[in-house]
């Protein structure tokens, strides 16, 4: 309530509510503060829950205006899958001009402001004149298929009327089979859209990546801002945005709900993406993992089990954990610290045998911290029912909650981009097959931003000196040491059956012979750290081989909605984070571990994540920040997936490009 005004004003209510209850409404920079009116009628909005604010006109009332600001806040605490959001629409009459047209500026100059916050837009010191800020376009994908095949109502339900209410035109496009999202983004003219929000699980925005990277003009269109609605079975890219916002973990329609409002107040920020080359030279971009061993295996074996939602990967990892494989391979890496650092690293490294890694590579401020809190505080804007006397402005498409149903003011200033009885979602259904949902007409306008962002990070050189423990032995690497086998066998795409035994593992430094760069086969940035698979690794690489139950390389916080792999990982942190287990883990061991990761992804409900940060970091899980890596299977039978889509088995390698796509995250307050 200290927070200096923006606004400062005395309204009254809706237009039902007749002239008697009058508020005073203060506007901040993070909330509107509301008082007087009836009681209980007051309170705090936080502008984090709102996603925009319209002008009205009741006929009854001809010379008032009014204002409706739309909001979500959270609702019912206790909820399995998190706290659901509740729309709000709170409403205010403009009244103190004789004529509309003085009470329309004043209702407008509220709601620009408004809106000027929630999009986290710079607000002029004179908020007389604010422009009116240009409205975004979205292209929705969206996969009926995906995760239990609600996407498409929930997005009807939850989405759609949310969007609209935040000013955003859209179309609507649902998938039709795999791989038809990455066709279509491969042909459309990017400067028609201000984003690409897909709708489904990580599947279809790993398509919609490797889309882009198609076309001829790939670096232009890796600029347009991508969003993600959760509504697939893994979610984790949209579970780390969740995560990185401040909110309490959050699962399904929450998840979605939470999601969805960020995107509404969403300004697109850096997103790494770590290009991986196959034995066979196809490359493709990832913006969420490489797996191989128990995630690979739980990931496509749970697959038949998609109707049950996330609880699949649960299943999943229960089958595995009692029939535990491990599988043999060589796992190389660059180590993302300078070379002063090297002490700690050799420390977290050789500590796979004894000491827990992370801790140190985030003393080292390598990582961004995580949240302090596991979620923002909600406003206090009553506790769950309608505040009496501050009418909600009616959903777009229903029917008005109050006497008079509000109307557009004049059409040349409050037109279609202000309707609000105009709802894409419920007035024209959404499509099916390939015919496009309009909700409005796209507006052309300015095409999407060109900022600079760094492509690619600078080759971190020289031979690492790491002392190493009595179990590991260290191996000068030749062009003749590289595993024949590995690199030419051929790889069947079975799981593997069978057991391994566990030797110690070996650590091989690399040849310091300038190797050849690795050449970009097709679309995207030269992988300036790689040399091609088959060629021996350039100096400064680590390799440790052995035997594994799982290898990890992940670069964002969340490897599923319930599942924080990776705590201190940041979407633009430039850093793979590498995670392995090696083999000669107790299933109790493991056990815990995952459970620490759930724990973390929303399990253990609020402050589950900080406290799984310290858990997750430990035995039997090692860490390592790398900026590439290689990874040779050794087991000729095995899974891989890439951002949990199979790949073809063999020898993989991959190169961090940081901030190379731009992803639709909320705006700083
Ligand atoms: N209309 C469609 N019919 C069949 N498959 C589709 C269709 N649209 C997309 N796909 C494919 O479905 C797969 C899974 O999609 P997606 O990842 O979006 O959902 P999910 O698997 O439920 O979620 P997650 O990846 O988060 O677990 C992707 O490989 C995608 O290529």
């Amino acid at each position: 309530m200290n927070e200096e005004p923006l606004l400062e004003g005395d309204f009254g209510g809706p237009p039902g509510a007749g002239g008697t209850p009058r508020f005073h409404l203060r506007l901040t920079r993070t909330e509107l503060q509301i008082q007087g009116g009836p009681p209980g009628a007051g309170g705090v909005l936080r502008l984090a829950d709102v996603v925009g604010c319209h002008t009205l006109r009741a006929p009854s009332l001809p010379a008032a205006a009014f204002f409706a600001v739309y909001a979500y806040p959270p609702r019912c605490r206790g909820v399995s899958g998190g706290p659901r959001r509740r729309r709000r629409a709170p409403t205010f009459r403009v009244d103190a001009a004789p004529h509309y047209e003085g009470n329309r500026a004043t209702a407008e100059r509220w709601a620009r402001a408004i809106r000027y916050l929630v999009r986290g837009l710079p607000l002029p010191p004179q908020t007389e004149i604010l422009p009116e800020p240009r409205r975004r376009r979205l292209l929705l994908l969206l996969n009926p298929f995906g995760g239990r095949g609600q996407a498409l109502s929930w997005c009807q339900s939850h989405v759609l009327p949310m969007i609209t209410e935040a000013d955003i035109s859209f179309n609507l496009i649902q998938t039709e089979r795999a791989n038809h999202a990455r066709e279509l983004v491969t042909g459309i003219s990017l400067d028609e859209w201000d984003g690409i929000v897909t709708v489904s699980g990580d599947g279809l925005l790993y398509e919609v990546v490797n889309g882009l990277m198609d076309r001829p003009d790939w670096a232009a269109a890796l600029r347009m801002p991508l969003g993600i609605l959760p509504c697939g079975s893994g979610n984790a890219l949209a579970a780390a945005i969740n995560f990185h916002a401040g909110l309490a973990p959050a699962l399904g329609l929450s998840l979605l709900q939470n999601c969805a409002v960020l995107l509404c107040r969403g300004t697109p920020s850096p997103l790494d993406l770590v290009s991986v080359t196959t034995a066979s030279g196809a490359r493709v971009f990832s913006f969420l993992s490489v797996a191989w061993g128990l995630v690979a295996d739980v990931d496509i074996e749970s697959e038949r089990l998609r109707r049950l939602g996330p609880a699949r990967f649960a299943l999943g990892a229960a089958a595995r954990l009692l029939a535990l494989h491990t599988y043999r391979g060589r796992l190389s890496y660059l180590p993302a610290v300078p070379r002063s650092a090297t002490a700690d690293v050799a420390a977290d490294v050789t500590a796979d045998v004894a000491v827990p890694l992370p801790r140190a590579i985030s003393d080292l401020g390598l990582c961004a911290g995580i949240p302090s809190g596991p979620g923002t505080p909600e406003g206090d804007w009553g506790d769950g029912e309608d505040a009496p006397g501050l009418g909600d402005a009616p959903r777009s498409g229903d029917a008005p909650g109050f006497g008079d149903p509000p109307e557009l003011g004049d059409p040349p200033e409050f037109g279609d981009p202000q309707n609000m009885g105009e709802n894409p979602g419920k007035k024209e259904g959404a499509a099916v097959g390939d015919a496009p949902v309009r909700g409005d007409a796209p507006v052309r306008g300015d095409a999407p931003g060109r900022g600079d962002v760094a492509v690619g990070t600078p080759p971190i050189s020289g031979t690492t000196a790491i002392p190493l423990a009595p179990q590991i032995h260290e191996v000068t690497q030749r062009p003749e040491d590289t595993p024949k086998h590995a690199l030419t066998s051929t790889y069947d795409l079975t799981p593997n059956l069978g057991d391994i035994q566990d030797p110690p593992f070996h650590r091989v430094a690399s040849d310091p012979a300038s190797p050849p760069k690795n050449a970009s086969p097709r679309g995207g940035p030269v992988d300036d750290l790689l040399v091609p698979l088959g060629h021996p690794l350039p100096p400064g690489w680590v390799t440790l081989e052995g035997d594994f139950v799982l290898v990890l390389a992940i670069y964002q916080s969340h490897l599923g909605a319930e599942l924080v792999a990776a705590p201190r990982a940041r979407p633009d942190d430039g850093l793979i984070h590498l995670c392995y287990v090696r083999a000669g883990v107790s299933r109790g061991a493991l056990l815990r571990a995952l459970l620490a990761m759930a724990r973390g992804g929303g399990g253990g409900g609020e402050g589950g994540d900080a406290a799984a940060a310290d858990v997750v970091a430990g035995p039997p899980v090692s860490r390592v920040p790398a900026r590439a890596f290689r990874l040779e299977p050794l087991t000729p039978r095995g899974v891989l997936t890439v951002d949990g889509e199979r790949v073809e088995y063999g020898p993989l390698q991959g190169q961090i490009h940081r901030g190379l796509a731009r992803l639709l995250t909320p705006a700083a307050p």
